[in-house]
């Protein structure tokens, strides 16, 4: 029997149930099976095999060598370096970005030599804020359905990027945490996802 385990990482590595599948061991009490809230358990059948996929939130570690989760290797060291700096860079602005609106947010509170900020201006104004992200969005649409250049569809992804942080600065949001949303849809497609929440 084969088995998988989905976690929290989402990621398309082999697991440690593989391996154990593939080396003939056994499944031992206190590997994956050990978890605080089994959300889903699901068997589908794959070509000869039977797959059963668990998502729950692990009591402890998950891997048999003892690590908290099998995906201990970063997917940067299985990508090409050209791929591996790209991802970087994207990852560096956005909390570069992110860390520049935190400064604002503190600097809020303090009123001697208040320098102009259109950062602290949305950090006051919630209307101000949500009219500007609708306005973003719509222009990007916009770049789309006028067929403007791609340097302009650029320019208002960078508005709408931009404009949502303040929002979760606001809310008290970290871009981590919208990483980490991103990471758990990774094993389901979008289709597969909406229909689930039909059914519940
Ligand atoms: N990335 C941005 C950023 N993107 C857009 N904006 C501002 O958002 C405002 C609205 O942008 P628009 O281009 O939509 O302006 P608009 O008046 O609607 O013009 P149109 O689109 O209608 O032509 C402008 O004042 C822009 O300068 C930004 N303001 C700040 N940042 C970042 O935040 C940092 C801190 O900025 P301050 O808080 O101003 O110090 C900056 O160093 C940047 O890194």
């Amino acid at each position: 029997m084969h088995h998988n385990v989905s976690n929290n990482y989402g990621n398309d590595l082999q697991t440690c149930s593989d391996v154990r599948h593939q080396q003939n061991m056994p499944e031992t009490p206190g590997s994956f099976a050990d978890m605080k809230e089994l959300i889903e358990r699901k068997m589908r059948s794959v070509e000869e095999f039977i797959e059963i996929i668990y998502l729950g939130k692990p009591d402890g570690p998950t891997c048999h060598t003892g690590m908290e989760t099998c995906y201990y290797t970063s997917l940067n060291a299985l990508l090409p370096d050209s791929k591996v700096e790209q991802n970087k860079l994207a990852m560096t602005t956005l909390y570069s970005l992110e860390s520049t609106i935190t400064q604002r947010k503190l600097e809020v509170a303090e009123t001697e030599n208040e320098k102009p900020s259109w950062t602290k201006r949305l950090l006051l104004d919630n209307s101000l804020l949500c009219s500007k992200i609708r306005e973003e969005a719509d222009e990007l649409c916009r770049t789309l359905e006028e067929n403007e250049d791609k340097s302009g569809a650029a320019s208002e992804m960078a508005d709408v990027l931009y404009h949502a942080l303040v929002l979760l600065a606001v809310k008290d949001v970290k871009v981590e945490d919208v990483f980490q949303v991103l990471r758990q849809r990774f094993s389901k497609s979008g289709i597969e996802e909406k229909s689930s929440r039909k059914s519940t």
